[in-house]
């Protein structure tokens, strides 16, 4: 199988997470892109969606999905979303498509994340993917100071901008151990957004794809 296509077939996994009669956080990327397609032939049986993402917006009206301001609902059941890379803790590396913020904001209200992903994503050390900062645009150069004081290569995104306008820094290099503490640590920079490590609120469930089918982990209490 290639890659795409087993980014389908854990997406279309994902669909069985679905509570029916409910609002779906629905996340962004091209893994992402195959459960908004899949998710089409079960519009009549959800609410709607909110989204992370205009890209994933527009996918999601195309479709006549309803798609619902975040500040509108009460509760989300389910996020589904992508990661570029996931540990076995189920912290994640993401932002790859530079969604993080809006990522991590409906993932913060989900009940239950599911991360879909292609096997390839799943690593024992988060960092071999540069890790995305996001950052108010005249921040760059101090966050930037700040990142390489921390071991990090920051790296600045070349005529990228956000949805929210701001500036996307890919930090090379990075050996992440304790993936708490850093995402702790360079949200305390002066000028970051966000940046693409969810490991404070990691996934809840792992539907990994290989070429043996879609495995389905449950995240373990203790992480
Ligand atoms: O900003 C993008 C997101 O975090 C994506 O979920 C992540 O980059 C994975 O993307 P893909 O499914 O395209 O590999």
């Amino acid at each position: 199988m290639t890659q795409d296509e087993l980014k389908k077939a854990a997406a279309l996994a994902a669909l069985d997470y679905i509570v029916e009669g409910s609002i779906v956080g629905v996340g962004t990327g091209s893994t992402v892109n195959h459960f908004i397609d899949g998710l089409a032939g079960l519009r009549s049986r959800i609410r709607g969606a909110v989204s992370s993402s205009e890209a994933s917006s527009q996918r999601l009206a195309a479709h006549g999905i309803e798609v619902f301001d975040l500040n509108s609902i009460e509760s989300l059941p389910v996020y589904v979303d992508g990661a570029d890379e996931i540990d076995h803790g189920f912290a994640m590396i993401k932002g790859g498509g530079g969604a993080l913020t809006r990522e991590k904001i409906v993932a913060a209200v989900s009940e239950r994340f599911v991360c879909i992903c292609d096997a390839s994503k799943r690593v024992d050390v988060l960092g071999r993917f540069p890790l995305p900062v996001e950052v108010i645009p005249m921040a760059c150069t101090h966050v930037s100071r700040e990142l390489r004081r921390l071991g990090g290569e920051p790296k600045l995104r070349e005529g990228f901008v956000t949805d929210n306008g701001n500036r996307i820094l890919d930090v090379h290099g990075l050996s992440i151990t304790d993936p708490v503490a850093l995402e702790a640590r360079i949200n305390q920079i002066v000028g970051v957004v966000t940046n693409g490590l969810f490991a404070e609120r990691g996934a809840d469930v792992l539907l990994l794809a290989g070429g043996n089918g879609v495995e389905r982990l449950e995240r373990t209490p203790a992480r």
